[in-house]
């Protein structure tokens, strides 16, 4: 049976009467509101976000007329940015890999067992190791090889082969990509970052924290842009650890939150719960 669900997204200047408004619109096309959720930056002149889920079987007009028509009707009075996405419209999704396999499997695992609602179009990494893997997925896996010297071409295939999907998942992909990559993704890219943001951020980050004596250790799912890991946060999770735990223990504990936290974090960004204002999310979980 087709998932007749539709999301709609807002933000714009708070103002009184927004939910009035854009519920009544819905209602009156025949749209059945199945789920809302929203917040306000502040009690009073503050920026407002929305998000809004509703049944598109009973509509009294096509996808078309009913977006322009909310353009005319609510979206110009409240001075709305806005987007409506269509749960049959599955997300397509890239994932980029190197050698470390935990976070990809994840995202694999939860897709063939279709809790992961996308099409994972294809795996590329800078590494042979994990083509096997990938291709009992019946996925198709490219190797693209990067250096210094060689990272602008090595975008440009990346990109190639990722033509067409909506999100790229760095699955503990262990290549900066360059500025100019990121800013044609804006909040497009999300990454694991296998520690507890903002401690530790860049390479190595269970032997930072091994060697600060932390008690938790962390992951930290969030968008990629030009500055290393200091994209807007979607999810975070931690562990306890102890002085008895050296780094391949805390390597090992910490992969099992780094599967979790990108999980959900790819999950909530496909279902479109995520909204960003700033250099932070506001997730509508
Ligand atoms: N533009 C961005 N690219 C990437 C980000 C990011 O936030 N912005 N996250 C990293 C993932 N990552 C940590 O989660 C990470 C990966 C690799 C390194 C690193 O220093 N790698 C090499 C250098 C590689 C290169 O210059 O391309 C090294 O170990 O020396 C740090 C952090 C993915 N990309």
């Amino acid at each position: 049976m087709t998932d007749t669900t539709a999301r709609l997204l807002i933000n714009c200047p708070d103002a009184p009467g927004i939910v009035s408004a854009v519920s009544s619109f819905l209602y009156n096309h025949g749209a059945n509101i199945t789920d809302l959720d929203q917040h306000a930056t502040a009690p009073e002149g503050g920026t407002y976000f929305m998000r809004m889920e509703f049944q598109t079987g009973n509509l009294r007009l096509s996808r078309e007329h009913l977006e322009q028509a909310f353009q005319d009707a609510v979206a110009t009075r409240y001075a709305m940015k806005w987007h409506i996405s269509y749960a049959a419209e599955r997300k397509k999704v890239g994932i980029l890999v190197s050698k470390y396999d935990h976070a990809m499997m994840e995202l694999l695992w939860r897709w063939s067992r279709g809790s992961l609602p996308c099409d994972i179009v294809a795996v590329v990494s800078n590494h042979e190791d994990l083509r096997a893997d990938v291709e009992n997925f019946g996925v198709p896996f490219h190797v693209v090889p990067v250096t210094a010297a060689t990272k602008a071409e090595a975008e440009a295939r990346i990109e190639e082969l990722l033509a067409g999907v909506d999100l790229i998942v760095l699955a503990r992909y262990m290549q900066i990509l360059s500025p100019e990559f990121t800013a044609r993704w804006p909040h497009r890219i999300i990454n694991i970052h296998h520690s507890f943001l903002p401690a530790f951020v860049g390479a190595n980050p269970y032997q930072q924290a091994y060697d600060k004596g932390v008690k938790l250790i962390g992951a930290t799912a969030h968008y990629v842009t030009a500055d290393l890991d200091q994209g807007p946060i979607i999810e975070q999770d931690v562990e306890r650890v102890s002085h008895r735990d050296e780094v391949p223990t805390l390597r090992e504990m910490g992969q099992d939150v780094e599967r979790q936290v990108l999980a959900r974090a790819v999950r909530w960004h496909l279902e479109d719960r995520v909204l960003v204002h700033g250099n932070k999310t506001i997730v509508f979980a």
